[in-house]
């Protein structure tokens, strides 16, 4: 165990000199207006909902993150999902154009954050869509969810972006689930992973394997083979810790009420 921890604070104090920082957005007021599409709706606690937030802010910044409060966006139930709004290639940022009309508003705060941070940025515009939550990236590839969210025209607009920067940009259908990371994540050794019911097509990927919890498909990869994962996916947080990596878990119930999930709650800037 001591040399487990001395292993996390030496991977946090890397994070700290790359200078490795995490937008995050607090939960608004109207939280529990969130969107729903897959699941029943059902009554949020915003209370607890702000509590878990800071836990998982809080877990961020012991993997030494530095954590960055993209302003509320008070009229927006969803904006706390950031990932959504902005997706990071190296040191460029794609501001999306979120394919539900009530969460467009959300990318001018993001915009401004990352204008603060003096990163580029271009945009996804016009009858392209595209949500954050749809892109996962893996080596160079970023796969690209086409469903409910984000479009072809929305996918094309990125790939001319990245392109040149040496991204291929890679569609996959999207039906069983929101977004392409609502099904599936990628470990460190570029496995992608996920819940078998919700994947539509496991194919897509050279290397595929299902996890036993819906949960246990999402994994931010906070340091080197250290994951976080939601706490309502423990079987699977065991099955990656006999793989021998690091996992902290954290609580995100009240999100995933909303279809959040761990790695829409912040988006990692490595640049
Ligand atoms: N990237 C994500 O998975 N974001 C979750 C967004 C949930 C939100 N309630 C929505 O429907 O847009």
């Amino acid at each position: 165990m001591a040399a487990e921890w001395s292993s996390v604070d030496a991977r946090a104090a890397h994070n700290r000199r790359m200078n490795n920082r995490a937008l995050i957005r607090r939960p608004g007021p109207r939280l529990a207006d969130g969107l729903v599409t897959h699941l029943e709706r059902s009554p949020i606690d915003v209370d607890l909902a702000l509590a878990q937030w800071e836990g998982y802010a809080g877990c961020l910044r012991s993997a030494g993150w530095e954590t960055i409060e993209v302003p509320g966006a008070e009229d927006c139930p969803d904006a706390v999902f950031v990932e959504d709004a902005v997706v990071m290639f190296d040191d460029l940022a794609v501001l999306t154009n979120p394919g539900a009309a009530e969460r467009k508003p959300e990318v001018a705060g993001v915009a401004e954050a990352i204008s603060g941070l003096g990163l580029e940025s271009v945009r996804i515009s016009g009858e392209g869509t595209l949500d954050g939550g749809d892109v996962l990236k893996v080596g160079r590839t970023a796969y690209v969810g086409l469903g409910g969210r984000t479009n072809g025209a929305g996918i094309q607009q990125l790939a001319d972006h990245v392109r040149d920067r040496g991204w291929t940009v890679q569609a996959v259908t999207v039906e069983r689930a929101l977004h392409l990371k609502s099904a599936v994540t990628a470990l460190p050794d570029e496995t992608v992973i996920g819940w078998d019911p919700v994947v539509d097509w496991p194919g897509a990927f050279p290397r595929y394997e299902g996890m036993p919890e819906e949960g246990g498909a999402h994994v931010v990869i906070v340091g080197e083979g250290h994951l976080l994962m939601a706490a309502s996916a423990p079987r699977t947080a065991e099955l990656l810790r006999g793989r021998g990596y690091t996992v902290t878990t954290t609580d995100i119930s009240e999100f995933e009420k909303l279809e959040g999930c761990v790695t829409c709650l912040s988006v990692r800037v490595r640049a």
